[in-house]
């Protein structure tokens, strides 16, 4: 399979060289030049399958031509080798469980997939290469953990002071080894921009190899698709889903509509956002707007300018109409997350995190003007990663999985920097 950038001034390249570049060379993302389609029977007898012959069916076209039979068995397998359970909440409201892997997020499943390509393709180069990546809580987490270790990459990670949890900043800052935490004194917009300057700068990319393991990524971005089949696996009898994803930058969603595309049967997807409404009010306007992120209590989804909006704009040929027909986007504000968070948690005893929370909201309003349609949200993170907010509004405490309670016992390394490129530039030449 080759990806071609979606800016059209750079040639296509393999999946191997679009890992290894992370952004086409005139800032565009890469895109498949094909989106597979799975066969009726794959799809009609998903409950047969494993998780691993899921992921690899899904994923073999995509890699094509750059990993081989073998070697993606391998990946996929290291990839998913944890749980993703589909759990009732209520009678139409189910939660697909994203966050029980080893940092508690969705971002694992991108992280490990995208870890292992790399350092394969990387396995006979001399020169190392260096991921920077810009989180607004989760992804640093998920690729400082699946990076860890990893042959011949370096892993610089990009945050905002003061606007992460503390499980996610332990996360990210406690790894050592090939992992640093830069804390920039600034929003995840600040930090996303840097990163990007940084793909773009000629002295950067003359000394250093650079790639991003964010979902700009399509190792990243593309292996989020196989949770959605998964739900599928354990879907019965109750039509098509309603699928409603907790939004900020995009990748997630938009690897459900590319599944989707390929065959997953979706009756419709909702895009659920909180303040950060950039797309809500495209989908309502036709104006797409970028504006700075506002700080809310689901910070992960704090994005003021989502980087993947513009996949899912292609993935519909730019055509409104029938983008509008299968997605739809609301805002959600804090007061309302926390309402939800407590109206579940005391109706259904069910402990929803603040981005779970801000879909679950999305998701019930939908239903109740399509009520004989059933939903499915992605709860992707575990509300320990928010204590502050989830106890306060349930008034329990939240049991601590183990890969969370040691890491509280664990010492914070970051270096500050201000969100200035020409810091960061300095900083990665001389390290
Ligand atoms: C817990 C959580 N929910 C939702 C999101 C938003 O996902 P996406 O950026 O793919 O839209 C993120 C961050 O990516 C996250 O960490
Ligand atoms: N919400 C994200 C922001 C970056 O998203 P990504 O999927 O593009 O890496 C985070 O948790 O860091």
């Amino acid at each position: 399979m080759n990806y071609y950038s979606l800016n059209r001034q750079s040639p296509s390249v393999t999946f191997e060289e679009a890992t290894i570049r992370g952004q086409a060379p005139d800032k565009g993302l890469y895109f498949p030049e094909r989106i597979p389609t799975l066969s009726h029977n794959f799809i009609k007898n998903i409950s047969r399958h494993t998780k691993e012959e899921i992921g690899v069916e899904v994923m073999k076209p995509y890699v094509a031509g750059s990993l081989d039979d073998n070697e993606l068995e391998r990946i996929v397998s290291e990839t998913v080798s944890f749980d993703f359970p589909l759990v009732k909440i209520n009678d139409n409201i189910y939660s697909l469980e994203l966050f029980h892997g080893p940092t508690l997020a969705f971002k694992d499943v991108g992280a490990r997939f995208m870890s292992r390509c790399l350092g394969f393709f990387n396995r006979n180069k001399d020169q190392k290469t260096t991921v920077l990546v810009a989180t607004s809580g989760d992804t640093g987490g998920a690729v400082a953990n699946g990076f860890l270790g990893v042959e011949g990459v370096d892993v610089v990670i990009l945050y905002p002071s003061g606007k992460v949890s503390t499980v996610q900043e332990l996360q990210l800052t406690t790894c050592g080894q090939n992992i640093t935490a830069l804390e920039i004194n600034g929003t995840f917009d600040d930090c996303q921009a840097m990163v990007k300057q940084a793909f773009a700068d000629k002295d950067l990319n003359n000394t250093l190899i650079l790639t991003s393991a964010n979902s700009i990524n399509v190792a990243r971005w593309l292996p989020q698709q196989l949770y959605y089949f998964f739900a599928l696996q354990q879907w019965h009898d109750n039509g098509l889903p309603v699928i409603c994803v907790p939004s900020g930058n995009f990748g997630n969603i938009c690897a459900g509509i590319l599944a989707h595309i390929s065959g997953l049967p979706v009756q419709h997807f909702i895009a659920a956002c909180n303040a950060n409404d950039v797309v809500p009010q495209f989908l309502q306007t036709g104006n797409y707007q970028p504006k700075p992120s506002v700080a809310t209590i689901s910070n992960a989804m704090d994005v003021g300018n989502p980087s993947n909006f513009i996949r899912i704009l292609e993935l519909f040929q730019h055509q409104l109409p029938q983008l509008k027909e299968k997605v739809s986007s609301v805002t959600v504000s804090d007061e309302e997350t926390k309402r939800i968070l407590s109206d579940v948690y005391k109706k259904y005893q069910y402990t929803l995190d603040p981005h779970g929370a801000v879909a679950y909201k999305a998701l019930n309003e939908y239903l109740q003007e399509h009520n004989d349609w059933y939903g499915i949200l992605l709860e992707t993170a575990h509300p320990v990663k928010f204590p502050d907010v989830v106890e306060a509004v349930t008034g329990s405490p939240v049991a601590v999985p183990e890969s969370a309670a040691h890491l509280l016992k664990l010492e914070k390394k970051s270096i500050r920097m201000n969100a200035d490129f020409n810091d960061l530039k300095e900083w990665l030449l001389n390290k």
